[in-house]
């Protein structure tokens, strides 16, 4: 088995190859191999561990329940004794009893761990327990565009340490390309478990294997082609389609990009009044120089701080400041900094600007080096004050000509199954993109699978978003079915899951005959109203313990996904 920076090492020999050397590659090792086999003899034993083994995930979008459960699957193929949970399923109480302990966990938000994690944290930071008889890993999934790179896997691996439980292996943080650095991490704890090594935690400084992609993000710069606003007059929202002109992009239907968007110039330069320094001002901040506007632009965020950075900032001011979300702007003009001697403090506590998410609505095969977006512009009141999204208004104000540079970001589950394959797309409002893009891309290869479209947004008047090119591929059979509903139509209205239920036989019969379930859109209208509809439907037939377990199993089996926001 290959250390841990060896194994990097041939990552990054491997990501940075061209197929002809990768191929080279292979047949150099594979020659070394037959070499050596001729006078080996194969040494290897059954891993033997005696403990029971119980691995907690903790997720959000299914990467850690994938991991874990491939994990648990290795495990058992070795005959260990293991057990797999879901965070919000473990009995906590039951810790100080576990012997072997594996934690794969996510990082969401600002450094937050997965909603479902939340009485487990809870419990695991605030409760009295000794857990000298543990022995533990962590391995946190994030990804290092966020500031807070594994945050919830760094916590959970400390606070366990902290317990008197036993570090076993090194906590693994994981970024965007983790599997097979995981699966490395994971054949290194069986090997530690199976030597029965000492915990490393006193032989090793370093507590913490950190891999990061961050080199291997592509930046591709585009520019603005077209905009349109997809909604009529009348509409309370504001979609627009957004076409991009870049060359020689790698994407595939299902996969977004992400964008790091730019402060609206205005809000910065009151910031920049309010602290009464001229534009051009150098400030120095994680490192480097910049002017205070490039940096208030560009680098940071300044928009709906969290309530522990407003809590740091009262710190400094010295004032008493509500628990509360605000604006930078808002907070300097109501608890105001001396610049003279604040300034230099208030800088630093400011923390990255964030990457935005889009997924991609144009399809490779069909747009070549034209790529489209649907945005909404994301509009909010706080305080009887109109605000707007940073990334939407952002991309809405790029004028046609503007550059925007921005990397794709991979989704692998959210994929089109072989052209044969039948497939059913849910999607409320902008959850539309991904589907307009893989009935492009099956348009364009001829495939022969079904095609079901359910779509819902406010009103079908003036957002039936890309009414037209739907219709026409209604009208010309690769769309073989469509449901529509409105949520403000005066006529008819209904809701998706209604439009699901209503056609339960049918799609029964399709999910039975192999068809892909996607779903894509708000989480109001698209998390678990989804789940609960499909239930029903596959209910009727089979009752209720049968629908659920055809629920996982499609789940595990890729054919449920969702791209939830
Ligand atoms: C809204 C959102 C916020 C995220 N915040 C962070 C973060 O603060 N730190 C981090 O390392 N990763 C962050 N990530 C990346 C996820 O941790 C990463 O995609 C992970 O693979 C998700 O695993 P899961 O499917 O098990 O939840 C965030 C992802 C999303 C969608």
């Amino acid at each position: 088995m290959l250390a841990t920076p060896k194994m990097q090492t041939v990552l990054n020999l491997v990501q940075t190859s061209s197929k002809e050397e990768l191929i080279w590659i292979n047949g150099y090792i594979a020659g070394i191999i037959n070499e050596q086999q001729a006078t080996e003899v194969d040494n290897q034993k059954p891993i033997r561990v005696n403990n029971k083994i119980t691995i907690v995930y903790a997720t959000e979008t299914g990467n850690s329940k994938q991991l874990a459960t491939q994990f648990a699957s290795i495990a058992k193929k070795n005959k260990l004794p293991v057990k797999l949970y879901s965070v919000d399923q473990y009995v906590f109480n039951q810790l100080p009893k576990e012997n072997i302990l594996i934690v794969v966990i996510s990082t969401q938000g600002d450094g937050e761990p997965p909603a479902a994690a939340k009485v487990f944290f809870n419990s695991l930071f605030s409760e009295n327990i000794q857990l000298n008889n543990l022995s533990y890993a962590v391995v946190g999934l994030g990804d290092s565009s966020y500031p807070e790179f594994c945050k919830a896997g760094v916590d959970v691996d400390t606070q366990l340490a902290k317990l008197g439980a036993n570090r076993l292996q090194q906590l693994l943080k994981c970024d965007v390309e983790y599997e097979a650095v995981a699966m490395h991490w994971f054949h290194e704890l069986l090997q530690i478990l199976k030597n029965q090594q000492s915990p490393i935690q006193q032989q090793s400084q370093n507590n913490t294997i950190s891999i990061t992609g961050k080199n291997e993000k592509k930046f591709y710069e585009g520019y603005v082609t077209k905009q349109i606003l997809l909604n009529d007059v009348g509409s309370t929202h504001n979609t627009y389609h957004i076409e991009l002109s870049v060359a020689d992009i790698d994407y595939l239907p299902g996969d977004s990009i992400g964008i790091y968007p730019e402060n609206n110039p205005e809000t910065v330069q009151s910031i920049v009044d309010c602290l009464q320094l001229n534009p051009n001002y150098i400030v120095e901040w994680r490192g480097e120089k910049f002017t205070i506007e490039n940096l208030l632009k560009k680098k940071v965020n300044i928009h709906y701080l969290s309530e522990k950075w407003i809590q740091n900032y009262a710190q400094f001011v010295q004032c008493e400041i509500p628990l509360t979300r605000m604006d930078l702007l808002d907070l300097l003009k109501i608890y105001p900094i001396n610049p003279k001697n604040q300034l230099n403090e208030i800088i630093q506590l400011l923390t990255p600007q964030l990457p935005r998410l889009y997924t991609i609505a144009s399809a490779p095969n069909v747009h070549d080096d034209s790529l489209h977006l649907t945005v909404n512009l994301e509009t909010f009141l706080v305080q009887q004050t109109i605000k707007y999204g940073v990334g939407s208004s952002y991309l809405k104000n790029l004028e046609v000509g503007s550059q925007l540079s921005f990397f794709v970001q991979k989704n692998k589950r959210f994929k089109l199954p072989e052209s044969h394959i039948p497939v059913i797309m849910i999607a409320h409002g902008t959850g539309i993109a991904p589907f307009r893009s893989f009935l492009h891309q099956r348009d364009a290869n001829g495939d022969e699978g079904l095609n079901w479209l359910f779509f819902e947004n406010q009103n079908f008047v003036t957002d039936f978003l890309y009414q037209t090119e739907i219709q026409n591929w209604l009208a010309l059979g690769h769309l073989n079915n469509l449901h529509v509903c409105f949520q403000k139509n005066i006529f008819q209205s209904s809701t998706l899951t209604e439009q699901l239920i209503n056609n339960s036989d049918e799609l029964l019969q399709l999910i039975n005959n192999g068809a892909y379930i996607y779903v894509s859109g708000e989480k109001e209208y698209t998390g678990s109203v989804i789940d609960d509809a499909l239930l029903q439907i596959m209910e009727n037939k089979n009752g209720k313990e049968a629908a659920l377990a055809k629920l996982q199993q499609l789940k595990k089996e890729g054919r449920y996904v969702k791209e939830i926001y």
